[in-house]
């Protein structure tokens, strides 16, 4: 059974659609990145999900619920983007007031302030964190019960990158314990490596659902191949290989996926002449960008 499951959600706000048949599933222990442009739908979505919100139509279940009833409350954990605590109390009496609302016992905060590196603040009140360590008192509230399906939205905005590395461990471990995690992310190349799938929402609509390999494959968008000549070899083999100069030593090639084997075994030809290569494929920015465009037209 997936987790999550999203058939044909719609959501109008006034005669606007925000969210028009979007469908995908979420399986236990899978990570997936839900990118979007400003307003494309991804926290109508998570509310939608959350309960927060009513669709008009179309089918979710979490866990086998309906969002927003007992059996999926009990399951589901939601970090918002702007998480807001009561900045008299410290990290620990949050976590410990969290703890009491969810029926667990308190004695677990400071396990869970452990977890999420904030040990050394626990006794501190939350005022006098900073943007990063509310952001992480938000995921050890996120962590109470073992949850099943996890809804995250921007959860790495604020984070220094060993924070962030942190952050994703964390995730790591909980999909390995069969933890279904839904997160919204503006920053791309930061999801590329951490999740398993990537879902593009654009003007509240799925435009692409797949794995990163499966996105480059469906955009074919251009390979980029970057070769070091040896010492006075550079023009040999840019005029060889057709390709244009960078700078000194370097010469920089495009091609197409179909063609990248046969432009190797043209560099192959030529290694007396090189020194080194590097093979570039279309990063994430620029296939989100083919999406988006081609949704937008
Ligand atoms: N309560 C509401 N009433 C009217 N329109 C709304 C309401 N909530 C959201 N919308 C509209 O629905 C669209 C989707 O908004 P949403 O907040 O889901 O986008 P988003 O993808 O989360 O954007 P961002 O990346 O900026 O957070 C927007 O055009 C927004 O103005």
């Amino acid at each position: 059974m997936d987790n999550l499951i999203l058939d044909k959600v719609c959501k109008r706000f006034d005669g606007f659609e925000a969210l028009k048949d979007v469908s995908f599933t979420v399986g236990a222990g899978q990570k997936i990145a839900l990118l979007g442009h400003n307003g494309a739908g991804k926290t109508t979505l998570m509310k939608a999900i959350l309960g927060l919100q009513p669709h008009d139509s179309g089918r979710i279940k979490v866990m086998g619920a309906a969002p927003g009833s007992r059996a999926a409350r009990m399951q589901v954990a939601y970090l918002p983007e702007n998480v807001a605590f009561h900045s008299a109390l410290t990290g620990r009496e949050q976590i410990r007031l969290y703890l009491r609302l969810r029926r667990q016992p308190v004695k677990l905060a400071d396990e869970l302030l452990d977890r999420v590196g904030l040990a050394h603040a626990a006794g501190r009140r939350i005022g006098t964190y900073s943007k990063g360590m509310r952001q992480k008192v938000g995921l050890a509230q996120a962590l109470i019960g073992r949850p099943k399906l996890m809804i995250l939205d921007e959860p790495t905005s604020g984070l220094d990158p060993v924070s962030r590395r942190e952050f994703y461990a964390i995730l790591d471990e909980l999909a390995a314990q069969g933890t279904a995690i839904l997160l919204s992310s503006h920053a791309l190349t930061e999801v590329e490596a951490r999740t398993d799938r990537i879902v593009i929402l654009s003007r509240g609509r799925v435009v692409a659902d797949d794995t990163l390999a499966g996105l480059r494959e469906q955009a074919g968008l251009p390979t980029h191949i970057q070769i070091a000549a040896r010492p006075g070899a550079a023009d040999e083999v840019a005029q060889a290989l057709r390709g244009g100069r960078s700078n000194g030593v370097i010469v920089d090639l495009t091609c197409s996926p179909e063609d990248k084997l046969a432009r190797l075994r043209e560099i192959t030809a030529l290694r007396a002449k090189v020194r080194d290569l590097d093979v570039v494929p279309p990063s994430l920015d620029d296939i989100y960008d083919h999406f988006s465009r081609r949704a937008g037209k």
